[in-house]
C-alpha cells in the first residue's frame, strides 16, 4: 500500500525562515551577498543526506537513554577538515567509536547508542573573530565549510563556495561510515579486529582481553544455537553542531510522510555553549526541526535559562526530543550541575544527560599549543558520575573530541605526554583531540562508573 505525500503547510516553511529577522551569532561574513543565496538555492535542490525515518529511530533511541536504559556516545574530530575525510582516517574514528561502544556495553551491559561528530561537523563559533600573527590581523578559521586554516587574506576569507564542498564531504564521508557499520566490518564477531593497526599499548591490551571473553561467549552462544546474524550491522548515527545556518537552513526538507521539517544534514544537531541564547536565531530553528537536539551548557547556565530552553524545545516533553550537553570544567561541575539536576525534576521533562568532559577544560601550554590535561577530562567525567548519583538522575552519556589517530594534542594518560611531545604530532585545526589510546582509557573508566550505577 502507498502513502499520499503529505503536502508542505506554508506556514511551517515560513517559520524555519523566522530566524533570518532574529539576533544570531558566530556567522561569517559572506563577501557576497548574491554568490550566498546562490549557494543556499542550490543546496536546497541536492539529496538529503539522512532520512527522516532514521532520525525518528534515533529519537526512540534516545529516549531509551533519557529513561536510564541505554548510553550515548558520542565522539569525532572538534573541527573535521576536507583534507582530513580519508578512507584510513575515517576508520581509525569510526574503529575507536565501536572499540569504546564494546567496552561500555560490555562493562555496564547496557546498549550502547553510537554517534560520530563526523560527516558535517565543519563549522567552528569562535572566541575572536579575529586573529593576529605577528603583526599582522586576519579573519578567524571558521571551518573548511566557511573558509580555510592557512594564514593568508586570500585563505581567511569566507567562501561560500565551500558550503557545497561541505556538503560532498559530508556525504562521501557518510557513505564510508554506511559502509563500514552495515557491511560487516562492525560486525561484533570482529572485535579483535579493529586492535588491529594501533600501536601496542597498555589500554590495547587490556582491550584485546576484553575481545578475547567477548569472542568465548559468542562462541559459547553459537555452539548452543543462538544465530548472530544480526550482530553483522549496527546503528551507527551522526551528529555536529549546528551553527552555520546557511547550510541548516537549506538542508531542511519537509517529510512527504509527516509533513514535518526535518534537518537533513545529520541525524542530530546540537547547538553550541555560544549560540544558545533562548531568543536567538539558532533555538528559534532548531525549535521547527523534528531532529533529536541536544543543547551545550556551560557552568554559567542558570537554572531559569535550562527550563527556559526546555519550554522551546521540548515543549511537548517528549524523552529522546532534548539532549543537554554539559561543559561545565573539572573544578566546576560538582558546583554548577547539581543545581540543574534538581531543577530538572520539576520540569516533567526527561532530557538526556551528556557529558562532554572537554571544553571546560581547555588551557595553553608555555610551548603554545591549546591543550587539555587527560586527568581534568577524567575528573570531569567523575564529576558528572556523582552528581548525578547524588540527585538520582541518569548518566546518560558521553560526548568527546577523538581521533582514531596516535596524536599528542592532550596531556597525560598512561603515555603520559607532556608539553613538549605536543610538538610531535599536533594536528587538530581547533581543539585538542583525545587520542586512540586515551579514548579507550577513558571508555574503560566510563565502564566502571556506569557499572557502580547499574
Ligand atoms: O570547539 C569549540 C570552539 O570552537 C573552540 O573551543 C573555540 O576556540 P577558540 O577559543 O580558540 O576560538
Ligand atoms: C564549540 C563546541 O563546544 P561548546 O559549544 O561547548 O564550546 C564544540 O563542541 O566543538
Ligand atoms: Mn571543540
Amino acid at each position: 500500500m502507498t502513502t499520499a505525500a503529505i503536502s508542505p503547510d506554508p506556514t511551517l516553511v515560513a517559520g524555519l525562515d523566522a530566524y533570518r529577522s532574529l539576533p544570531i551569532k558566530q556567522q561569517p561574513a559572506w563577501p557576497d551577498a548574491d554568490a550566498i543565496d546562490a549557494v543556499r538555492a542550490e543546496l536546497a535542490t541536492l539529496p538529503p543526506l539522512v532520512f527522516a525515518g532514521e532520525v525518528d529511530m534515533l529519537r526512540d533511541r534516545l529516549a531509551a537513554a533519557a529513561t536510564g536504559n541505554a548510553f550515548v556516545l558520542q565522539g569525532g574530530d572538534c573541527a573535521e577538515t576536507f583534507a582530513g575525510a580519508t578512507a584510513d582516517q575515517i576508520r581509525n574514528r569510526v574503529k575507536t567509536i565501536l572499540q569504546m561502544s564494546v567496552v561500555l556495553t560490555y562493562g555496564a551491559a547496557m546498549p550502547v547508542v553510537k554517534m560520530g561528530r563526523m560527516a558535517g561537523q565543519f563549522a567552528k563559533p569562535r572566541s575572536s573573530d579575529f586573529e593576529t600573527r605577528e603583526g599582522v590581523t586576519l579573519p578567524a578559521y571558521r571551518g573548511d565549510i566557511v573558509n580555510g586554516y592557512p594564514f593568508t587574506e586570500e585563505s581567511r576569507a569566507a567562501d561560500p563556495q565551500r558550503i557545497l564542498r561541505g556538503y560532498h564531504m559530508a556525504a562521501s564521508t557518510l557513505n564510508l561510515v554506511r559502509a563500514f557499520t552495515q557491511g560487516g566490518f562492525a560486525d561484533l564477531r570482529e572485535v579483535h579486529s579493529w586492535n588491529k593497526g594501533f600501536a601496542k599499548n597498555p589500554a590495547n591490551a587490556r582491550y584485546e582481553a576484553l575481545a578475547g571473553e567477548i569472542d568465548r561467549a559468542i562462541r559459547f552462544m553459537e555452539a548452543a544455537g543462538a544465530n548472530f546474524d544480526e550482530l553483522r550491522a549496527v546503528e551507527f548515527y551522526t551528529g555536529h553542531e549546528g551553527l552555520l545556518l546557511d547550510y541548516e537552513r537549506p538542508m531542511t526538507r519537509v517529510d512527504s510522510r509527516t509533513g514535518l521539517a526535518y534537518d537533513t544534514s545529520s541525524h542530530f544537531q546540537w547547538i553550541g555553549e555560544r549560540t544558545r541564547e533562548i531568543d536567538g536565531a539558532h533555538v528559534d530553528f532548531f525549535s521547527r526541526v523534528r531532529n533529536p537536539i541536544g543543547v551545550k551548557l556551560g557552568p554559567s547556565t542558570t537554572a531559569d535559562d535550562m527550563e527556559r530552553l526546555v519550554d522551546r524545545l521540548d515543549p511537548e516533553r517528549e524523552p529522546g526530543r532534548l539532549t543537554f550537553i554539559t561543559r561545565m570544567g573539572a573544578g566546576k561541575i560538582r558546583d554548577a550541575l547539581p543545581a540543574l539536576l534538581e531543577a530538572s525534576k520539576s520540569l516533567e521533562s526527561t532530557p538526556v544527560w551528556v557529558t562532554d568532559p572537554m571544553h571546560g577544560n581547555g588551557m595553553t601550554t608555555a610551548n603554545g599549543y591549546k591543550s587539555r590535561r587527560f586527568d581534568d577530562v577524567v575528573d570531569e567525567v567523575r564529576g558528572f558520575f556523582e552528581s548525578h548519583r547524588a540527585a538520582g538522575t541518569f548518566p546518560g552519556g558521553l560526548h568527546v573530541e577523538l581521533t582514531g589517530d596516535d596524536v599528542t594534542e592532550c596531556l597525560g594518560g598512561s603515555e603520559r605526554i607532556d608539553e613538549a611531545d605536543l610538538e610531535s604530532r599536533y594536528e587538530s585545526l581547533c581543539d585538542p583531540r583525545l587520542n586512540h589510546m586515551q579514548s579507550l582509557e577513558l571508555a574503560f573508566l566510563v565502564a566502571e562508573e556506569l557499572r557502580a550505577i547499574s
